[in-house]
């Protein structure tokens, strides 16, 4: 079964004469630990799809099934939940609450849902996003990498099954980009997540084991990395 899976996705603005159709018919299958990226021009509809993947938002037909479960079947209090515990979104803005610090920032979602967090995970966390000293640090005091490395902590602090990350390098530089690539793949395997990453970056999404490329709202291309290609996986 398919951790992640949307069945004929379809999302539209807006009314006749001036509809968008963001989203027009998404079906795609994402295995458990698969690294997908997302890629497509401005306008497309990727930040459409990962919002529905994530039950940010409703789909104006179709379904998304995570781990078996109708996103479109639970309630908006239950839909709250169920994010919460089973996915991490890591978003290009950081969204990182301001006056609380470093720790303070990874733990809020366990401490939102009123969880008591494993201390020698959120160490291996913090260890892992290289942090080490910068526990106490308000955001403010971080640079873009590091407050894209706090992000990402609180993304994993749930330990969640599924890390949707909508452009997480858009704000940093290439070297900082890498370096952020490089710790969502060591941690996705660490913990045996799977990952959906929209990015314009093409090397970044060389990177990723599955390239889905969507124009105008439907899939334009599926394709694995050269590196699959080689290996005769598509
Ligand atoms: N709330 C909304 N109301 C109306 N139209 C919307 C809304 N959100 C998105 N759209 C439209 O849906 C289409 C897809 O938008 P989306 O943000 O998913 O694209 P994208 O591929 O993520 O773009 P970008 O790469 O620029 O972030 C666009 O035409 C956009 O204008």
């Amino acid at each position: 079964m398919s951790i992640l899976q949307t069945i004929n996705l379809t999302k539209h603005y807006g009314k006749e004469g001036n509809l968008t159709k963001a989203l027009d018919g998404i079906s795609l299958r994402v295995e458990q630990g698969e690294f997908v990226s997302i890629v497509g021009t401005s306008g497309s509809g990727k930040s459409t799809l990962l919002n529905m993947m994530g039950g940010l938002d409703y789909p104006t037909a179709g379904q998304v099934i995570v781990d078996g479960i109708d996103l479109s079947q639970l309630s908006d209090d239950k839909l709250t939940v169920f994010r919460r515990r089973n996915i991490g979104f890591v978003f290009q803005h950081f969204n990182l609450v301001p006056t609380l610090n470093v720790f303070e920032n990874i733990v809020l979602p366990l401490q939102l849902d009123g969880a008591k967090y494993d201390k020698a995970y959120i160490k291996e966390i913090i260890h892992l996003l290289h942090l080490e000293g910068k526990e106490e640090n308000l955001p403010g005091a971080l640079s873009g990498g590091q407050q894209q490395r706090v992000a990402l902590g609180r993304a994993l602090a749930t330990k969640p099954a599924i890390i949707l990350a909508d452009e997480p390098t858009g704000n940093l530089d290439s070297k900082t980009s890498f370096d952020v690539m490089g710790l969502l793949k060591l941690s996705a395997q660490r913990f045996g997540q799977t990952i959906v990453m929209i990015t314009h970056n093409d090397e970044l999404a060389q990177m990723t084991d599955r390239i889905v490329r969507i124009e105008d709202g439907i899939i334009k291309q599926r394709k694995a990395p050269l590196s699959h290609a080689v290996k005769g996986e598509w």
